[in-house]
């Protein structure tokens, strides 16, 4: 049975651009316990108010299961564990499990810590012996463990004989500068937990040669039973151990058992991440393993024709078995299998046999700039028109320009747009203007000429909005550009694209896919 300790919340927090509200820690904290995680780290009390708040709030919360743990450090030297601030802010969290960090690299202990190394030992046996005399659990975090083992094996392993002196009941080994290689962590995890029977052995890579998952499970094979790490990976420099990886790999590839965490758990993984990404304001990472959106997304044509026939070919695990779902891509990697697959994403059945021509103009467009991956929107009208369905309207031209007031600076730019519009037979030339820029001010003007005819497009928002230079193109302001915009309407969401050398042309290409889609989705699919 492995035993997972988060530190999401603790350590993820060392990581750049991770910072966590309190009222953040407090709903990531309940979401984790729901999750099914046995023990969460909750922060550092000696180091800060927030983490002090935290466990203050947290002592009214039911967490079901789930055990909250303070972290701290062994006490300073010179000091009594009774009289150091920090023992006794950890103290003060009033949480049943406490995890210390210990020096365990003998380099550490003279440059960093300046004490000798037999003051090291007495820090480490002292403070725990305190701790457990005050009813707490202590797992001991023996900072640098491998890079202290290859430096000075009998030192290293006498810090662990220190904190089993002291009453720590797990002894997790740290790579903390995160550059130990998988065999290294296999044969030390293996000596150390020969060497102290009985004892639970846990393991808290860090991941500066991107091996932290690797390290992880090299220490499990080697017999640890204690986990740590933090949701997505954060952490301090490259991050912490990716628990969102470790967790299923724990489960569906070595067969284990893990505390809290049933295999039925496993399918909330995706959405316990993106909560997390969420509470921090960090975008999820597209390509996380298991997790990300691209995980378990099809894109080679070959490769799409197989997932159809039977998953396995291409897929590692089924995505549901981690809340995730399989995605088919278009775009000029495509076959006729990923065209069919998208159309019948959307309802639409088309023999294979005429899904060639619209392969061909996929591939046409985005050679041009186009890319249907995450324009989905555009893909389904094109597939329409080239089924023979009808557009709702025609953009027939358009002109912009812009005002700038010379002799009076403090008056912003504006401006003015208009645009020709065929509306089943009736051809619309209106105006507008916005102070927000030249594609604002064609919206406004798009908007007045269908808007008679379709009201609907009233409640229809733009949600984003992204311009990039096509690659390849390395023509300065005359290069091409593609524009990739969002739209909602009633918890609805669509992408549509772009492209020209005219970023207005590329713009309003985007903006009137929009709108035609959500008009075209709303008329029933006629089928072939
Ligand atoms: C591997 C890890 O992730 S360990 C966790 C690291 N996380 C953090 O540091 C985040 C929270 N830290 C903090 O808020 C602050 O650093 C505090 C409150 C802990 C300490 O702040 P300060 O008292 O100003 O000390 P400062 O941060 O400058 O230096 C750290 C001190 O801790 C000492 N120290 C380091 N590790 C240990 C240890 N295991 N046991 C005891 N003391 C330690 C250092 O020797 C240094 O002491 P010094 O001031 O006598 O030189
Ligand atoms: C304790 C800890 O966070 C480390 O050694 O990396």
């Amino acid at each position: 049975m492995i035993e997972i300790l988060d530190t999401t919340l603790r350590d993820g927090t060392q990581g750049q651009a991770v910072s966590l509200s309190s009222d953040d820690k407090v709903a990531i904290a309940r979401r984790l316990a729901a999750f099914g995680v046995p023990l969460i780290e909750g922060g550092w009390p000696g180091s800060n108010p927030k983490d002090a708040e935290f466990f203050a709030r947290m002592k009214g919360v039911d967490l079901g299961q789930t055990r909250l743990v303070a972290f701290g450090s062994t006490r300073r030297k010179g000091l009594r564990p009774q009289d150091d601030a920090s023992v006794q802010a950890m103290l003060g969290a009033h949480t049943p499990v406490v995890t210390v960090v210990a020096k365990s690299w003998d380099f550490h202990v003279t440059e960093a810590l300046e004490v000798s190394l037999e003051e090291n030992l007495r820090m480490i046996e002292e403070t725990y012996r305190y701790l457990v005399s005050q009813g707490r659990r202590v797992i001991h975090d023996a900072e640098h463990f491998f890079d202290g083992f290859k430096a000075n094996r009998g030192y290293a392993l006498a810090t662990l004989e220190a904190a089993v002196r002291g009453g720590a009941d797990t002894l997790c080994l740290c790579d903390t500068n995160g550059g130990s290689l998988p065999e290294e962590v296999a044969e030390i995890t293996r000596i150390v937990v020969e060497a102290f029977p009985g004892l639970r052995i846990g393991i808290h890579p860090h991941n500066d040669g991107e091996l932290a998952v690797a390290n992880a499970l090299a220490a499990v094979r080697a017999g640890a039973t204690h986990v740590q790490g933090t949701i997505n990976g954060y952490g301090e420099r490259c991050g912490n151990l990716n628990l969102t990886s470790t967790i299923p790999n724990l489960i569906l590839k070595y067969g284990l058992e893990l505390e809290g965490i049933s295999r039925e758990k496993l399918s909330e993984l995706r959405e316990v991440s993106h909560y997390v990404d969420e509470r921090a304001n960090l975008t999820p990472n597209l390509r996380a393993p298991y997790v990300g959106d691209a995980a378990f997304a099809h894109k080679g044509g070959i490769h799409v024709s197989a997932v159809l026939k039977n998953p396995r070919t291409y897929e590692h695990v089924p995505p549901e078995a981690v809340g995730n779902t399989r995605r088919v891509l278009v775009s000029d990697l495509s076959g006729r299998s990923n065209l069919l697959a998208k159309l019948a994403e959307a309802g639409v059945q088309v023999p294979k046999e005429t899904a060639g021509a619209l392969l061909e103009e996929v591939k046409q467009l985005e050679h041009a700039g186009y890319s249907f991956e995450g324009a989905e929107a555009s893909f389904y009208l094109l597939a329409h028109r080239l089924r023979g369905g009808k557009l709702p309207f025609e953009l027939m031209g358009f002109s912009v320009f812009m005002h700038a007031n010379d002799d009076r600076p403090d008056t912003p730019t504006w401006a003015e747009a208009t645009v020709r519009v065929k509306v089943g037979e009736s051809v619309q030339h209106t105006a507008g203007e916005s102070k927000f820029g030249p594609v604002s001010a064609l919206d406004v003007a798009f908007r007045k000429a269908v808007q008679a005819f379709y009201p609907e497009i009233g409640e229809i928002e733009l949600s984003d909005y992204k311009m990039r230079i096509l690659s390849g193109q390395e023509s300065g302001t005359s290069s091409g550009v593609r524009v990739m915009i969002e739209m909602h309407r009633a918890g609805e969401r669509w992408t549509t694209v772009g492209a020209s050398r005219n970023s207005l042309e590329a713009s309003l290409k985007a903006l009137t896919d929009g709108y035609a889609y959500a008009l075209v989705k709303a008329q029933p699919v006629p089928q072939d």
